[in-house]
């Protein structure tokens, strides 16, 4: 069971799952197909988990692949992170757009970016674990890295005046008016 919120950006859900508590602690669906088909009308098949783990201040993306574009589901099992989708869909009203959402261990909150966006996110807390769920495999030739702080996005990272820390290749992002977008 899971209650569905339209983010700015449509085709964005953030998604609750629903938790049930008692003394042993806490049980939830992470992912149920049917529900998540039901809420966002998006017929899809996830092929791959991933998990990573960050410090705090690590930026990681914005990343998409411009062939095998990935859709993505995206939770945190420990510590909180800001979550950030860009609409990268040439053809969309919202193309260049952003919306984004704290994800936290605590609050158990989902996000479903599907394909056509670029993803990021950074770590607010000590440390934090995340894992999501994508429609198709990784494919570095494909994979691009859409600057985190180009002007144009205008991305408001809840950084505090602090930098972030980045991969070699999150520095060497391409701002949006060179990149390689999606029709
Ligand atoms: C993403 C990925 C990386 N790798 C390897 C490549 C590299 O040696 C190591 C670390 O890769 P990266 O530095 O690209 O990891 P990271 O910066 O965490 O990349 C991820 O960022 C977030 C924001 C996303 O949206 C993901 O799709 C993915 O791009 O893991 C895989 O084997 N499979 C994968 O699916």
């Amino acid at each position: 069971m899971i209650t569905a919120k339209r983010m700015p950006l449509p085709d964005v859900w953030l998604l609750e799952p629903k938790v049930f508590g008692d003394a042993r602690g806490f049980f939830l669906e992470s992912y149920n197909q049917r529900d998540f088909e039901a809420v966002t009308a998006c017929r899809t098949t996830f092929v791959q988990d991933n998990h990573s783990r960050s410090r705090r201040g690590v930026l990681r993306g914005l990343h998409y692949q411009i062939q095998q574009p990935q859709g993505k589901l995206i939770r945190v099992i420990e510590g909180e992170i800001f979550d950030i989708a860009v609409d990268l869909r040439r053809s969309s009203p919202h193309f260049g757009c952003w919306t984004g959402a704290v994800l936290s261990a605590e609050n158990k909150h989902q996000l479903w970016i599907p394909e056509g966006f670029a993803h990021g996110f950074l770590v607010l807390s000590e440390t934090a674990e995340v894992l999501y769920k994508t429609t198709d495999y990784y494919a570095p030739e494909h994979e691009r890295c859409l600057a985190w702080d180009d002007p144009t996005v205008g991305v408001e990272w809840p950084l505090a005046g602090s930098r972030p820390l980045l991969s070699a290749k999150d520095q060497a992002g391409t701002v949006l008016a060179e990149c390689e977008v999606f029709d």
